[in-house]
């Protein structure tokens, strides 16, 4: 494994700020995309079909005069499945504990039920300062994003009215970076003066496992969101270095499952003579390598687990 060396910053200034960051809002609004324009590197996983991500992962900004912590939530929703229970339950224990919540709603859609019904849970769930982030601008003229901001301060006053409304009601575009300061300064204003809780260079804490994991599933998934909507978890069952590999040349095994529900979904996966299969090893192995600083011989294997989101063995099994 990658061993850097990560150093804590000793030279921060006294009002220096620290806290963690939970961004929430229905599926597809933008939430892992947002993370990810603010962190500025790739840690959470982004698609065009919602509920992809399903691991609670942390990217952290190292700012000159604070440090923010973002715990990227899945898709907070009406509980389908079970696993869509437990899903809610993890959103639940993350919002117990961030010091600041940011609720996506997206400019380019009306308010719907959706967003009231998570205001609703935020009102219950949290005392911390929810700042109302409205998503996506770029894909709306100027007066469609002042009316979503009013419409968006008025479910604030009616649902969280006991204490004020939001703190705050930012627009961005996490596609254009507009406004993106604006939001880490309203960010950093909210959190408790601390000194940095993480090292330098840091990006993730997430098991670099996780972040292998979700890089798989994500190449599996490429043009073929249609035909498996949430039906595939990927495992990495192992990473272990090589034997008989002279001292600088190493050489990591990764070792992968990806499990689905069906054998057509199978074939999908594995395509004609295994060309698929060939297609996601291409995509997800150079990520790989950059997060384990090594290359890297990448196995991975299809198997069936049959109707996985509502077995709750399976789901132990798979670390949900
Ligand atoms: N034009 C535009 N598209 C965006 C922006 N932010 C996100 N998107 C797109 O919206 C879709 C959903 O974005 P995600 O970041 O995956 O949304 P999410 O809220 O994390 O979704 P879940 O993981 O399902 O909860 C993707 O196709 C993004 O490319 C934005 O600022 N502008």
């Amino acid at each position: 494994m990658n061993t850097e060396a990560f150093t804590f910053r000793t030279d921060y200034p006294e009002d220096f700020r620290s806290g963690f960051l939970s961004f929430v809002g229905r599926p597809n609004v933008g939430k892992s995309t947002l993370t990810n324009a603010l962190v500025g590197q790739k840690v959470a996983i982004t698609s065009n079909k919602p509920q992809t991500t399903r691991h609670t992962i942390r990217g952290i900004m190292h700012l000159e005069k604070a440090q923010i912590v973002l715990v990227d939530t899945p898709g907070l929703h009406r509980p389908r499945t079970l696993l869509g229970q437990r899903l809610n339950d993890l959103v639940a224990e993350t919002l117990a504990d961030v010091d600041v919540i940011a609720f996506c709603i997206p400019a380019n859609e009306k308010i719907g039920p959706g967003d009231r019904f998570i205001a609703e849970h935020l009102a219950n769930l949290t005392q911390a300062p929810v700042i109302a982030v409205v998503t996506k601008i770029d894909t709306v003229k100027k007066p469609v994003v002042a009316e979503q901001l009013m419409a968006v301060h008025a479910l604030g006053e009616e649902i969280l009215g006991e204490r004020g409304g939001f703190a705050d009601i930012v627009p961005v575009s996490a596609v254009t970076d507009e406004q993106l300061n604006a939001l880490t300064d309203v960010i950093i204003e909210r959190l408790p003066v601390s000194p940095p809780l993480y090292p330098e260079g840091e990006i993730s804490d997430e098991s670099k496992t996780k972040m292998i994991a979700e890089i798989i599933r994500e190449a599996a998934l490429e043009g073929v969101r249609e035909e498996l909507p949430h039906s595939l978890a990927v495992v990495v069952d192992e990473i272990v270095p090589r034997e008989d590999r002279p001292e600088d040349k190493p050489l990591l095994d990764v070792r992968v499952h990806l499990f689905v529900e069906r054998s057509s979904q199978k074939g999908i996966i594995i395509g004609k003579g295994g060309s698929r299969l060939k297609e996601i090893g291409s995509v997800a192995r150079p990520q790989i390598r950059e997060i384990l600083g090594s290359p890297i011989y990448l196995d991975l294997h299809v198997k069936i687990a049959k109707d996985w989101q509502r077995d709750p063995k399976q789901l132990d099994r798979l670390g949900f």
